[in-house]
């Protein structure tokens, strides 16, 4: 049995679910401690639950302390991973709505599900663009399309969206099975095609996501970027609205977003995240910093090896390094000065 000490670097929700998806890949059985025990409500929310419970659902695991709180787990695997129709519903694990996000469900069940036989089809429920995760249109736009050049053969429909507080969003993801992962060079941007965007709300009026992508269009263009930012209004189960946009380079991608709140004007949202494109931008970097912790999974599972140049290191990265070399599948480094990630399955 694999120890995880679950208050380790970032100790935060990540530790959990890559541990999870490692126990159902490599089939170990693992024991968590101290689950998040970095964050101000420590234990498992309902996002976590709902991780736990659908990586032992596809590789039919034993657990124990799986419930809302839980600060420890132990997670035993009784199969290989089973490809398979699957509903995972994030409000299941509260008894009650739940914007806890769909995205990190998707991540924790994606290579397990890619690397078994056979086709999988999973409906996911919950919140979809939600802070402090991926957004649906970030896994969409930039995770999925990256990992597609690694072997993984995956899609996501957006069903309907979920903001938070109210969640109610809908995924579905279809996963080939079968994959194999080969490796992946990030070291160089290349040119900066052009930026892509959404400007999006639902339930709410149409001036919202204009005035979203008319001030990302003018901000970008100030900086010299092609752009092109479509504001789109949707139906929904409650008001939300959001701009995401994906930087296009040659030899990558890259994601930044904001989200709206009320009070917050619309011009001020679609700011922030241009700012960040921008100053990414600026580093040469060909990997943001929220890519560079989620392709640390992948980059350990491929057969070959991979290498990357960062924008940042991130808490999240270094933490998401050593869970993944508690399992003895890859080394991994890190140069700080370089701003590099080097990672070799052993
Ligand atoms: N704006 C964003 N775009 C893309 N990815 C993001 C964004 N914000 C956060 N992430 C990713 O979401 C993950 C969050 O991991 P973290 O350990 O913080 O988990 P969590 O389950 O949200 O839990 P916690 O409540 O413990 O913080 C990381 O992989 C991080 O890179």
């Amino acid at each position: 049995m694999i120890h995880i000490d679950g208050s380790y670097g970032e100790g935060g929700g990540q530790v959990l679910r890559t541990s999870l998806s490692l126990a159902a890949i490599t089939g170990e059985a693992i024991r968590i401690n101290k689950i998040r025990a970095g964050r101000q409500k420590p234990g498992l929310a309902a996002q976590h639950l709902t991780a736990v419970r659908a990586a032992a659902t596809i590789c039919n695991a034993k657990v124990t302390g799986d419930r809302l709180g839980s600060t420890s787990l132990e997670f035993i695997p009784g199969s290989a991973t089973a490809s398979g129709r699957y509903t995972f519903d994030v409000s299941d694990a509260l008894g009650g709505r739940s914007a806890g996000a769909v995205t990190l469900v998707l991540q924790t069940i994606l290579l397990p599900l890619a690397l078994a036989d056979g086709k999988s089809e999973v409906i996911l429920r919950g919140g979809t663009h939600v802070a402090f995760s991926p957004s649906f249109t970030y896994i969409e736009q930039v995770y999925l399309p990256i990992l597609k050049r690694m072997g993984v053969q995956a899609e996501v429909k957006l069903g309907a969206w979920g903001w938070y507080p109210q969640g109610g969003g809908e995924v579905k993801l279809s996963v080939t099975g079968g994959n194999t992962l080969s490796g992946i060079n990030l070291m160089e941007p290349g040119e900066l095609k052009q930026v892509r965007g959404l400007a999006v709300v639902t339930e709410l009026p149409s001036h919202i996501p204009q005035r979203m992508a008319s001030r990302a269009e003018n901000l970008l263009h100030q900086a010299n970027l092609k752009v092109n930012i479509q504001p789109l209004r949707e139906r929904g189960a409650a008001p939300g609205a959001g701009i995401f946009l994906t930087a296009e380079y040659e030899n990558s991608l890259a994601g930044f977003g904001a989200l709206g709140r009320v009070g917050l004007p619309a011009d001020k949202v679609a700011e922030m995240p241009c700012q960040e494109l921008i100053d990414f931008n600026d580093t040469g970097a060909a990997v943001d910093g929220h890519l560079a912790d989620q392709l640390l999974l992948p980059a350990a599972l491929a057969f070959e090896g991979s290498q990357y140049r960062v924008a940042d290191i991130t808490m999240h990265l270094s933490t998401n390094a050593w869970v993944i070399q508690q399992f003895g599948i890859a080394q991994i480094n890190i140069d700080e000065l370089e701003q590099t990630v080097v990672v070799e399955k052993l």
